[in-house]
């Protein structure tokens, strides 16, 4: 996920952002910021020339927002809430969604405390009335929190926070979610009902804090008002669509609930005459306009947070910490799979390079095993080598495609190829070999997917009509890469720059031949290995004549076999890519049977 440009990454911010945030991008990109959020039709006008995309919730990343962003690699989010951005769309594109689950979290708690405070003291219309220049004592007397019951739905990092500080006011507090854990409910104090309708009838304040998702949109309707307590009151800081409006208006104004203090709202800002607007100005409602996030210290913790994300991402090439859309793989671990992250993505392009030759060949139908060995077995999370081996396989044939294959939308991608990938790991060792990590790579062709049941071992020996698996190991040494095994041969070279892999029979004289036909078009030779054929090997594979394409895949092969000698493995580092002409020259050569140039 690197950024190898040599100018620097540009990232939009879209919104107002704590400036400590801002400096920190400023260090290493070309930061355009509009404290104004952005509409679409402003987006999708200059969404493409940018690398990121730092909103809070006013702006709504939607699916042609990030369609349009052609170089979006990551979409920041200053907060906790998603709903403004289409999470799914962004997967699919491979754009990593960040947030920052815990900055505000504090400031959101708080703020619902205000809120309850304020409401159950009228503070709102008292601070309005004596500014008015009326003394009205007796017209605000309000009630006390403590020792009522405080109803939380949605029981999570607001919502606990909620919970303890409501503790502290002497309330009695219970919650209701599916999802939470009872411990800590029972460490907080708090008694969890495992249904909603007993949550209502019981509490005098009802405060929401779940997310905004289809299955907590409209979970307060009609029906759950009028099941509350009469004169009870409820709040709302988490996100507005979780409670019907027109409903809770109704129930106001039937005088079933003594009140509603709300932060969040279907439409912000609300437009005028909506049911909105018209809720906000109910007398008995006290209304602040989205301000849950809006103090001094949830906007610097949010700001930082989520930029020093956009930087891990763009410049220092690795995960964040808080991805919405990405899996959670913690730094050490990940800084292990780093070297074979490498590793795999070059034996994915090793493999449709050297196997299949040519744009459009076989590879999008075949299934493939992967198999780690050793050390690496341990790793509790793979998905990085998953990602890689997608990402490695597609780039030779996706030029014009223009995939975009990472950690987020690897899985999306194969499927969407028909690429099925089995990952298996053992942890003992590899009997035949000292590397303490190896991974092994076998495909074969769709017809013998269904008998790919064991390890890369049963496979290799395993022998049937026609099509021999297809194998490439590898290890690392220390951060780099190597290819152990190539096909039948035992190899030992650095999948690194371009290639040239000559499968021959082991005739004398043949470097000396090759060196000097790449000499006449000045190619250097930068390191040069013979492998021989392993024992563990299939042989009689059909040999025929054929000539690829002119490209850097270019293949090519000559007539069959020469009997009685051994076959070896020839792999040439050459210091640039070399023409048909030079190629069909080596093909020619007595004894070479395949030559390919890969590019690594
Ligand atoms: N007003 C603001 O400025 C502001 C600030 C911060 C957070 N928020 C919002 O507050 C909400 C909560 O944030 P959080 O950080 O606590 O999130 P969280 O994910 O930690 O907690 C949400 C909880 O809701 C629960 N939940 C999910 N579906 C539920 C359902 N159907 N019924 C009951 N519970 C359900 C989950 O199990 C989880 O425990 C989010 O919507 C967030 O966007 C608003
Ligand atoms: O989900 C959140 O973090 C809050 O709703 C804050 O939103 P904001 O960044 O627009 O203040």
């Amino acid at each position: 996920m690197s950024s190898s440009e040599s100018y620097p990454s540009k990232v939009l911010v879209s919104g107002e952002l704590s400036s400590d945030g801002l400096a920190l991008l400023g260090k290493s990109f070309d930061v355009h910021e509009y404290r104004q959020a952005l509409l679409e039709p402003n987006l999708l006008e200059i969404i493409a020339n940018f690398d990121a995309l730092v909103v809070r919730s006013e702006t709504k990343v939607t699916k042609v927002v990030l369609q349009a962003g052609r170089n979006l690699k990551v979409v920041a989010r200053a907060g906790v809430g998603v709903d403004n951005i289409d999470v799914a769309e962004a997967t699919k594109l491979g754009i990593v969604v960040v947030n920052s689950p815990s900055g505000n979290i504090g400031a959101a708690a708080e703020h619902t405390i205000a809120l309850m405070m304020a409401m159950a003291r009228r503070i709102p219309d008292a601070c309005t009335s004596l500014k008015n220049g009326t003394w009205q004592r007796s017209k605000f007397v309000g009630v006390e929190v403590k020792g009522k019951v405080l109803g939380i739905v949605g029981l999570g990092k607001v919502g606990l926070i909620v919970a303890r500080l409501a503790k502290g006011l002497g309330m009695t507090v219970v919650a209701f979610d599916p999802y939470t854990s009872p411990t800590i409910a029972a460490a907080a104090g708090v008694r969890l009902v495992s249904l909603l309708t007993e949550l209502l009838p019981i509490v005098d304040f009802l405060t929401i804090h779940t997310p905004l998702i289809a299955s907590t949109r409209g979970m307060i309707g009609p029906t759950e008002l009028e099941e509350m307590k009469p004169g009870s009151r409820i709040l709302n800081v988490a996100r507005g669509g979780t409670v019907d409006e027109g409903a809770l208006l109704a129930t106001l104004k039937s005088g079933h609930l003594a009140g509603a203090a709300l932060d969040v709202f279907i439409t912000e800002p609300p437009t005028a005459d909506s049911v909105t607007a018209k809720l906000i100005a109910h007398p008995r409602v006290i209304a602040t306009p989205h301000l849950g996030a809006s103090t001094i210290e949830a906007e610097e913790n949010v700001s930082i947070d989520v930029c020093e994300q956009v930087v891990d991402i763009l410049v220092n090439g690795s995960l964040p910490r808080s991805a919405v859309n990405a899996p959670l793989i913690l730094p050490e671990e990940y800084q292990k799979l780093q070297p074979f992250v490498r590793l795999v993505e070059k034996m994915g392009s090793l493999y449709t390079q050297h196997y299949d030759g040519r744009p459009g060949g076989s590879m999008n139908r075949n299934t493939f095993e992967l198999t780690y060995q050793g050390d690496l077995a341990s790793l509790t999370n793979t998905k990085p080598l998953f990602a890689a081996f997608i990402k490695g396989l597609l780039a030779p044939v996706s030029g014009s495609e223009g995939i975009n294959v990472n950690i987020v939308n690897a899985e999306i991608v194969a499927h969407d190829r028909g690429i099925v990938v089995n990952e298996q790991r053992f942890r003992e060792p590899n009997e035949d070999t000292s590397y303490s990590s190896l991974v092994t790579l076998v495909a074969r062709p769709p017809s013998r997917a269904s008998s790919l049941t064991r390890g890369a071992k049963n496979l290799l020996r395993s022998q049937d009509e026609g099509s021999s698996p297809r194998i490439i190991s590898g290890t690392c040494s220390g951060d780099r890469p190597l290819i152990t095994r190539l096909g039948k041969f035992e190899a030992q070279f650095e999948p690194e720059g371009n290639l040239l892999i000559c499968e021959d029979n082991d005739l004398p004289g043949k470097v000396g031949v090759v060196g000097s036909i790449l000499g006449q078009e000045g190619v250097n030779i930068n390191f040069m290995t013979v492998s021989s054929e392993s024992s563990d090997d299939e042989t009689g594979s059909k040999v025929e004549s054929r000539i690829a394409d002119k490209d850097g895949s270019a293949c090519y092969e000559n007539e069959g076999p020469l009997l009685g000698s051994q076959r070896v493995l020839m792999i040439l580092g050459i210091d640039r890519e070399v023409s048909v002409h030079i190629m069909g020259e080596i093909a020619r050569m007595l004894g070479v049977v395949t030559a390919r140039v890969v590019k690594l």
